[in-house]
This record gives C-alpha cells, sequence and structure tokens, in this order.
C-alpha cells in the first residue's frame, strides 16, 4: 500500500467529517460538524491560493491519501499565526515562593496564570490517522511531512512554533480539569462547552475565563493531576513532537488542561534537517529510508521511499517514490532522513 500527503481540497469534506466522528470529543481541530469543517477548506484554500511569502494569519489542512483506492485515512493542520483575530490565552504553570522567618518556613505556590505569551506562534494540530492505519509509521509521516511543508515555505512561518494536546478526559466525557477551573464560571458542562467550542471558536471561553490567577492548591485533587497531562491518545503525538525537540514550558491550554509543547521552528528536527535538491535519477535501488516532498503550496505532496544524495547535492529517489509524487530528473526534491 502506498501512501502521499498532499493539499486538502473541497472535496475532502465527506472523508474529513467521517474521521472527525471518531476522535472521541475535545478535538478542537477537528470538529465532527460539515459546517465547521467546510469553513476550515475554504480558509486552507485561500492560503494555498495566495503565493507572497511573508506571515499572516493563515491555515493549511493536508490529508492522507492511499494512492490505490484514492481515499482520505488522515489529516492534519498548519496555522501559520496564532492570536491574531482573538488573543491565544493559555495557562502558565508559575511559583511563588515565600518564607516566614518565625516559622522557619518555606512555602511554594503553584499558580496557573492567564497569559498571551504564545501569541504570534504558528502551530502544528488536528493530526489525525485513522484508527484502522495506526502504528505502521502512517502517524509519523503524517507529523514529519508539516516540517517539511515548513521548510519548504518558511518564510510563512514564525520563529517559534506551538502544538496543543488534548487533555484528560473521564469515562463519562467529562475534564476534571474543566470541572475545577473554567467549568465554575461558565455554568456549563465540559461537553456542552466542548460542542459550542467546535461550533462557534473559542472566544467565549477567553471571555468569561477567570483573569486573576489560580493557586493550584485550591483546586480539587482530579484537577490538580490533569494539569499538563495529555489524553492517553495523544502520547504519541507527544512522543513525536519531543523527538522533534517540542518541549513542555509550562503552558497549558485553558480548557482541558493538556499541556502546549514549544519549539523554536529552526530548531524542530526535521526542519533544521530538510534538505533540498535536484532530482538526478529516479530507480534508486538501495538508498538511505527518507521522507521525500515536492511541489509548492496546493501542489504540496509527500511520501515515504529512499534517497541518495550525491556529492554535487543532486538527489536521486526510488522508482516508487517517483511515481508517488510524480517525479521525473530536474525536479526539485526536500527530503529528511527516516
Ligand atoms: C497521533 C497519531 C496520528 C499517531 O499515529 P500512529 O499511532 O500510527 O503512530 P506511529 O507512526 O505508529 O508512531 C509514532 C510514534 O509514536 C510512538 N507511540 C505510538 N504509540 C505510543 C504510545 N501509546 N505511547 C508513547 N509513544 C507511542 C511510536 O513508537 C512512534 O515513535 P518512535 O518512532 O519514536 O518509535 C495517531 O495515534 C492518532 O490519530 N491518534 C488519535 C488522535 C490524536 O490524539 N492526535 C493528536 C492530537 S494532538 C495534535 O494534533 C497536536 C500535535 C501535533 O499536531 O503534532
Amino acid at each position: 500500500m502506498t501512501f502521499r500527503l498532499r493539499a486538502a481540497h473541497s472535496d475532502d469534506l465527506e472523508p474529513l467529517y467521517e474521521m472527525a466522528k471518531l476522535t472521541g470529543g475535545g478535538f478542537t481541530n477537528l470538529p465532527p460538524d460539515r459546517t465547521a469543517l467546510g469553513a476550515k477548506l475554504a480558509r486552507a484554500a485561500t492560503a494555498f491560493a495566495r503565493t507572497e511569502d511573508g506571515v499572516c494569519d493563515e491555515q493549511f489542512v493536508l490529508v492522507l491519501e492511499n494512492t490505490e483506492t484514492g481515499e482520505v485515512r488522515g489529516t492534519c493542520q498548519l496555522f501559520t499565526q496564532v492570536g491574531q483575530q482573538w488573543p491565544f490565552y493559555s495557562y502558565r504553570l508559575n511559583t511563588l515562593t515565600q518564607h516566614s522567618q518565625e516559622l522557619d518556613r518555606t512555602v511554594r505556590a503553584e499558580m496557573l496564570s492567564l497569559v498571551t505569551d504564545l501569541e504570534g506562534s504558528s502551530e502544528v494540530g488536528g493530526l489525525f490517522l485513522h484508527p484502522n492505519e495506526r502504528a505502521g509509521g502512517l502517524g509519523l509521516l503524517l507529523a514529519r511531512s508539516r516540517y517539511l511543508f515548513i521548510a519548504m515555505h518558511r518564510a510563512r512561518f514564525a520563529d517559534r512554533i506551538l502544538a496543543e494536546l488534548r487533555g484528560i478526559i473521564d469515562e463519562r466525557g467529562g475534564s476534571p480539569f474543566w470541572d475545577g477551573v473554567a467549568g465554575r464560571f461558565f455554568g456549563m458542562t465540559f461537553q456542552e462547552a466542548d460542542y459550542f467550542n467546535a461550533i462557534n471558536g473559542n472566544q467565549f471561553i477567553a471571555d468569561l475565563m477567570p483573569k486573576h490567577p489560580v493557586y493550584v492548591a485550591m483546586l480539587s485533587k482530579t484537577a490538580r493531576s490533569a494539569i499538563g497531562v495529555p489524553h492517553p491518545s495523544g502520547r504519541a503525538a507527544m512522543r513525536m513532537l519531543e523527538n522533534e525537540n517540542f518541549a513542555a514550558e509550562g503552558y497549558v491550554d485553558i480548557f482541558d488542561g493538556g499541556p502546549t509543547m514549544t519549539a523554536k521552528t529552526d530548531r524542530v528536527k526535521s526542519i533544521a534537517e530538510a534538505v533540498s535538491g535536484t532530482v538526478d535519477r529516479v530507480d534508486l535501488e538501495k538508498g538511505e529510508r527518507a521522507l521525500l516532498a515536492t511541489g509548492q503550496l496546493s501542489n504540496f505532496r509527500s511520501c515515504y521511499g529512499a534517497r541518495h544524495i550525491s556529492e554535487d547535492g543532486t538527489i536521486s529517489v526510488n522508482s516508487q517514490a517517483a511515481d508517488t509524487l510524480g517525479l521525473s530528473a530536474g525536479d526539485t526534491v526536500w527530503s529528511v532522513s527516516r
């Protein structure tokens, strides 16, 4: 079976909707709502169509396609500049240390402070692979292809990049962090808020969120233990982010407490190691396993393959990858070791 990533277009609405229904909720970037997904695809079409360089508030959607059946089996997204239309709020976990001489006691209090520190960053998100295709390396293809896309369109992205991981959700679909923090100010369950959020965006959360720092010690044990902890199904995503040099630096989602991971864009491993070259031969038999990508914007496509980089910088690729990407000698290809 051969898989290829490509730019999403409006015909991908139904498969995206079918996948969105499988996420189990709380997955902000992939709501199971045709109107919201259609708007996302329209926004991506505008981003793919703009050819000037420079960072502005845009969003790209990519899909993973089985090249034999044409079926869409996975998706991922890139946001170039968060916090432009509305503030991008996060909770930052801070520590306040105080000392009493009379008691000879030092007390450390952890606090969650509402901040907009990450405003202006780029974001990767909406990573989803159909459950039947998991554990075979396709998740890595999906995630890492985005970094090749960034390397290939570097001027369209900011110098810092973030990824938000979904937080803990209990058996009833509730969020212990929501129940302990924001939920107290909204008069809504997490599921109601999640649904409203999927359809209308999360501005209402920012509007009604308490603006003062929250002392962690005053939260329930279940809310406390959800701070900065990813949903179990997000562990693979977290592992992949860590492998790319992203780190959790104390920022958590104001909604579900899930960790926000950040990195300097040029230090993301797959971006730093991505190289471009002109295709020499397309019949390579033995080479280094690699991710290969080609094409600009709406014509972007990527897949797994094999490469050999010659001393003059030209690159030979295996015939299957060349077929999958439609490559011939003289084309430009970007690659990174697998
Ligand atoms: C995240 C993906 C796409 C990953 O796909 P696969 O499970 O097929 O992954 P894979 O390619 O086989 O493996 C990727 C890497 O994760 C590791 N891995 C796999 N399962 C793991 C687990 N349970 N705990 C820790 N690590 C795990 C593998 O060893 C491998 O790392 P090594 O190579 O080191 O062995 C999928 O699991 C999925 O769709 N999950 C449900 C949706 C979801 O939670 N998406 C993330 C949302 S968060 C988001 O979108 C923001 C983050 C982002 O966009 O990057």
